[in-house]
């Protein structure tokens, strides 16, 4: 496993650290590429990073998509949007100019014809991703990769880039790429705060079945992974 586990001193500081390397990543794939992709996590956890990114006036935001790893089948007017969260606490000031591609494609449900929709727009991405940042919930899934989830071999699996998933845990049907899309990262990171999520990831990082921590799916791939992580 190529995990590198980084802790800091709190969350301000795991913010402003995070947002840094992301920001490095987003230049380096600018000058390399001519554009950049991101795509982050929704939750509770990301709200300052997102802050601390969208401040930063060295990024040239106007090639820069950002979307997101996964997000609830929920329009962009509720409390449960990702797309809401990112909008609010990035997508402001210098990041403004930055272009967010949703993940939900209207209706109530993620049908077949929505996922196309989802799809099709994802196609415009420039590829691969500049930086994939992930979070973690104290069941061990990873963006809406959850224990239980209807289509979760798929989404581990899967071409995508996107897909339907419902699972006990999650709420609302969700929509989340598929872990190959989200490996295909120059940077990969996981984002967690607070000793409860260190145990969650500690017993990740031991033996067990992926379908029991969806997460060992990514820590297990092989691909490089550096965790933020602070109390
Ligand atoms: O939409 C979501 O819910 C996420 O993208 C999800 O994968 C999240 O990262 C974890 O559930 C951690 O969530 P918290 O930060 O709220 O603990």
């Amino acid at each position: 496993m190529s995990i590198d586990r980084r802790s800091f001193a709190d969350k301000p500081t795991l913010a402003k650290e995070l947002a840094e390397a992301v920001a490095e990543r987003i230049n380096a794939a600018i000058a390399e590429r001519g554009s950049a992709a991101i795509a982050v996590s929704g939750g509770s956890t990301p709200a300052k990073f997102f802050q601390a990114l969208g401040k930063t006036k060295t990024i040239d935001w106007d090639k820069v998509v950002v979307t997101l790893v996964d997000e609830r089948w929920v329009d962009e007017t509720s409390d449960r949007s990702n797309a809401m969260l990112v909008n609010e606490k990035m997508l402001q000031g210098p990041a403004a100019t930055a272009r967010f591609f949703p993940l939900y494609s209207g209706g109530d449900e993620p049908t077949d014809e929505a996922i196309a929709r989802t799809n099709a727009l994802m196609a415009d991405l420039p590829q691969p991703f500049a930086a994939v940042i992930l979070g973690m919930g104290n069941d061990g899934h990873t963006a809406s990769f959850f224990p239980g989830g209807d289509t979760l071999d798929a989404a581990l699996t899967g071409a995508g880039p996107t897909l339907a998933i419902r699972a006990p845990g999650a709420g609302e049907p969700r929509v989340t790429f598929t872990l190959p899309r989200l490996l295909e990262a120059d940077g990969l990171y996981l984002h967690i705060e607070g000793e409860e999520k260190a145990n969650v990831l500690d017993a990740a990082l031991g033996d067990g079945p992926v379908a029991d921590m969806p997460i060992r799916a990514v820590l297990r791939s092989g691909a490089p992974v550096t965790v933020y992580w602070c109390p």
